[in-house]
């Protein structure tokens, strides 16, 4: 039997898995890693931490396997996007990586509007200047810190930094690179205009490749550390949204996912690049072949969870903490949150606006609190569904992935908010899974990624909406829309205080 590795560098933790032929998790390792919090709207992480937490974990993987190493053919990867890493002239990290969550960047999104104009911003990238995409996060470093600027000489996202340390070679792919605001989506090329426009050089971008693409072999000194063997294969891997699309068989038109990672993500396919949805969703280039997507974004969504969990109850797990969840009726007891921890983006592309408790009683006890939470982070994903019904989509079935698909009363909750048919499949892990799938494709196990879908990918249980629950929903969802525009004035006049 042969294997594939497919690596997920998640905001969380990495999670890696081995797979076999049939798509069957052989084995399956996480690893966490915190956010690093300077102060509100900043959100970091060290790439030093990411290779060391993938080492370990391909080590630890590699140390349970009990087959011959040789037989994994196949390695690729899935990561979190847009995190800016910047690498000097002989390719050392220069500062901590800038995530995709962190809001800093608003004065540098006006300024990329003054320079290139929303209208030929969109043309080109497809997307709008929003402040956890790339070129702001390179603009903040440039004005803020320009000794650390003068010193680059490429940028890198994070799987792609995790990749080169494994093999030496610099690459980006299509997927990822439409995160950055340098990318011409639809020509699939850095935007020469835009890098013209902000002075910055061709080599400052690394060169463009498929996400199926192999780019090298594993080195020496990391098949060394992790028991890994020289002669596995490296394939380029995909942004986490279109990984987590392949791995649940996004891949034709019509199929829409919701994934609640740390992010959240509702997506759906397209195949043409010449749709025009006014940047109120992203657009981005898919990890299949000249395909695209479109996404809305929940900026914390599971991450509004782990954030009330781990401030009140930081030694529970997630299954505990949410126990008692299912006892509490649909609409949490007149309880709303609005999940907006650290900002917005879809639809309200908001750093910010902050999240709130709405009707606080002393009847509520934790657990509507938590169910509170959950239903909240819903309704801001439902938002996004909103759009794309809006938009002409059809949406009466969604596959759940991420963490958020391994609660059942989460899942029914998403059958109810969304009033449509939930699919979990075997496996929540998405992205691992759409990672893993790439290397089966790139080994030529399979003649396209939808033929491997078709062995690697099973639904596990359905949701069906239940009447009197979506009823219920729909009223409260309009009063969480009401949310946001009674207390956006409201966070303008607490900024002074956050720190
Ligand atoms: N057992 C669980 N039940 C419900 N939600 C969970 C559970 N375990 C994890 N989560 C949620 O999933 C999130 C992590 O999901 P994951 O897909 O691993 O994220 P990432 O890829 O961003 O690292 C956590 O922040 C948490 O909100
Ligand atoms: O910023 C985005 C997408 O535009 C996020 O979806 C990141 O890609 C992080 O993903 P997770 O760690 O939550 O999976």
């Amino acid at each position: 039997m042969k294997y594939v590795i497919g690596v997920d560098l998640g905001t969380s933790a990495v999670k890696i898995l081995l797979v076999n032929q049939k798509g069957e998790v052989y084995k399956e390792v996480s690893k966490s890693y915190p956010l690093i919090i300077e102060r509100s709207g900043y959100s970091e992480q060290n790439p030093e931490e990411w290779v060391e937490k993938t080492k370990a974990g391909l080590a630890e993987l590699i140390e349970q396997f009990d087959g011959d190493v040789n037989d994994i053919e196949g390695i690729s990867f899935s990561g979190q996007m847009h995190g800016l890493v910047l690498l000097d002239q002989e390719n050392q990290v220069l500062r901590n990586s800038i995530l995709w969550n962190d809001t800093r960047t608003t004065k540098q999104c006006e300024e990329i509007y003054d320079v290139v104009g929303k209208q030929q911003l969109l043309e080109i990238t497809k997307n709008p200047a929003l402040e956890g995409f790339t070129l702001p996060k390179i603009l903040w470093v440039k004005e803020n810190e320009p000794e650390v600027f003068e010193r680059s000489s490429v940028f890198m996202l994070p799987k792609d930094y995790l990749r080169y340390r494994i093999t030496g070679h610099i690459h980006m792919e299509y997927s990822d690179a439409a995160g950055t605001l340098l990318l011409n989506v639809a020509k699939r090329e850095w935007s020469q205009e835009i890098l013209t426009q902000f002075g910055l050089s061709s080599e400052f971008c690394p060169p463009l490749v498929e996400s199926h693409d192999l780019v090298g072999n594993v080195t020496a000194e990391f098949a060394q550390e992790t028991g890994l063997s020289e002669g596995t294969k490296v394939f380029a891997g995909g942004a986490d949204n279109a990984c987590g699309a392949i791995g649940s068989g996004i891949l034709s038109e019509g199929k829409t996912l919701c994934s609640i990672g740390t992010s959240g993500v509702v997506l759906s396919y397209e195949e043409r690049s010449d749709l025009d949805f006014e940047g109120k969703v992203h657009y981005f280039n898919h990890g299949e072949e000249n395909t695209f997507y479109t996404m809305g974004v929940t900026l914390a969504a599971g991450y509004s969870l782990s954030w009330f969990k781990d401030t009140f109850a930081k030694q529970e797990a997630f299954d505990q903490f949410l126990e008692g969840v299912n006892e509490v009726p649909a609409g949490s007891n007149g309880l709303l949150f609005t999940p907006y921890i650290v900002g917005e983006r879809t639809p309200h592309a908001d750093s910010n606006i902050r999240g709130s408790f709405i009707g606080v009683d002393a009847a509520h006890e934790r657990k509507t609190f938590a169910r509170a939470v959950l239903e909240g982070i819903t309704f801001s994903l439902h938002e996004s569904i909103e759009i794309f019904r809006n938009s002409g989509k059809t949406i009466d079935s969604i596959i759940s992935i991420g963490g958020g698909a391994k609660n059942e009363t989460w899942l029914q909750m998403q059958a109810d908010i969304f009033n449509a048919k939930i699919e979990k499949l075997t496996s929540e892990q998405g992205p691992g899974m759409g990672a893993a799938m790439l290397a089966a494709y790139g080994c030529g196990w399979f003649n396209s990624l939808k033929e491997c879908a078709e062995v690697f990918i099973q639904t596990a249980k359905t949701y069906h909406p239940i009447p009197e629950n979506v009823e219920t929903y729909k009223k409260l969802f309009s009063l969480y829309q009401q949310v946001y525009t009674q207390t956006k004035e409201l966070n303008e006049q607490l900024r002074e205080f956050r720190k």
